[in-house]
């Protein structure tokens, strides 16, 4: 899969068959959406062209209750899932208010066919494009003799299948209902970040546990719980320390604010199992695939000792029923 950043710069596509959208987490609805564009494209004889948009559209154009929204993926996080579903071109526009502040008309001639010269262009009934999002599948279709493109609706059934959405799954990630939302995503959702010093208490009652910061401003993080989870440190690569090149480990990971100890700041941390190293500041992905229990405060260090042992034969036992 080729990603294209520079729109200036695309290469002439062969009869291009072009979807639009955000497509944030791309879920199990995405994913047929870009399985059938992919058919499509093969039986054109034509390259399947993904046009998506960075940063997020409802992040520069605002949101409905103004609160700051947060992303299943990350831009490579989402780059990734696309190169799964067998896309050949992904175009990822950066998403201005300039570019949000052109007329619907101006999108389909200076942008859409300018930029693409798209064979068929693929969009779902409810697409809206364009200065106060006028434009949408009507405008298209009064365009296409004139642009000589052929217009293909997604229908609301497919878009809309079993009510599988970003929103919905934004929702359920950060409610901490981990299982629902990865059944919709098709996949366990996952972030990445990289370990920092936390209060050096873990080792003391023998679960040492890597405190996670995670970089990207706009990752969704997942609600306040106790979650098995697998580690990754395939891109360990800091001076001095160990790589651990594709080693898949299994462990727990407590999301919260910590009540047993001190109660403030929230933190991310995973205690790693059957693992001794030192890895402060090593990029590492954890993959988030069941809720174990929400965090409690416990009466001291010694009753939080018992419930962690409890957390890791829940959490093997997750692993050995997968
Ligand atoms: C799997 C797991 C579950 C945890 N559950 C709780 C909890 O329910 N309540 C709580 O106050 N702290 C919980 N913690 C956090 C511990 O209090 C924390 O790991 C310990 O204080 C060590 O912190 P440090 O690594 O910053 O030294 C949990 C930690 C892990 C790894
Ligand atoms: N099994 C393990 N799981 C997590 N971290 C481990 C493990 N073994 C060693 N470590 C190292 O120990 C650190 C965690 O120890 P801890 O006493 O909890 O300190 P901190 O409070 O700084 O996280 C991790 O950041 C990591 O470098």
């Amino acid at each position: 899969m080729q990603v294209h950043y520079q729109l200036e710069q695309l290469p002439a596509f062969k009869n291009a068959i072009v979807t639009i959208g955000t497509f944030d987490g791309v879920h199990t609805g995405h994913q047929q959406i870009l399985h059938q564009l992919v058919a499509h494209a093969r039986e054109n004889n034509g390259e399947a062209v993904l046009v998506t948009f960075h940063p997020h559209p409802r992040l520069i154009v605002g949101n409905f209750n103004n609160q700051p929204i947060k992303l299943i993926n990350t831009l490579d996080e989402r780059l990734e899932r696309i190169a799964k579903t067998g896309i050949d071109h992904v175009v990822v526009v950066p998403f201005t208010a300039e570019f949000a502040n052109q007329t619907a008309e101006a999108y389909i001639r200076n942008f859409l066919v300018e930029r693409f010269r798209p064979h068929t262009i693929v969009i779902g009934y409810d697409h809206r494009f364009g200065k106060g999002r006028t434009g949408n599948f009507q405008l298209l279709e009064s365009y296409k003799e004139q642009f000589g493109y052929c217009l293909k609706e997604i229908p609301a059934e497919i878009l809309h299948n079993n009510n599988i959405s970003s929103t919905l799954i934004r929702k359920l990630t950060a409610e901490g209902n981990i299982d629902e939302a990865n059944y919709l995503l098709g996949y366990a959702f996952y972030f990445e970040g990289t370990v920092i010093k936390g209060n050096q208490l873990g080792r003391t009652i023998g679960y040492p546990t890597a405190n996670i910061r995670i970089q990207d401003g706009d990752k969704l993080v997942p609600g306040n719980g106790v979650y098995a989870v697998t580690i990754e440190m395939a891109h360990c690569l800091v001076p001095g320390k160990k790589a651990f090149p594709g080693s898949i480990y299994k462990g727990m990971m407590n999301i919260g604010v910590r009540p047993t100890v001190d109660g403030t700041n929230r933190t991310i941390e995973v205690n790693i199992f059957d693992f001794n190293e030192d890895i402060y500041d090593a990029p590492i992905r954890i993959t988030v695939h069941q809720l174990l229990r929400h965090e409690q405060k416990f009466n001291g260090l010694d009753a939080l000792k018992h419930q962690l042992a409890l957390d890791k034969v829940a959490a093997l036992q997750v692993f050995l029923e997968a």
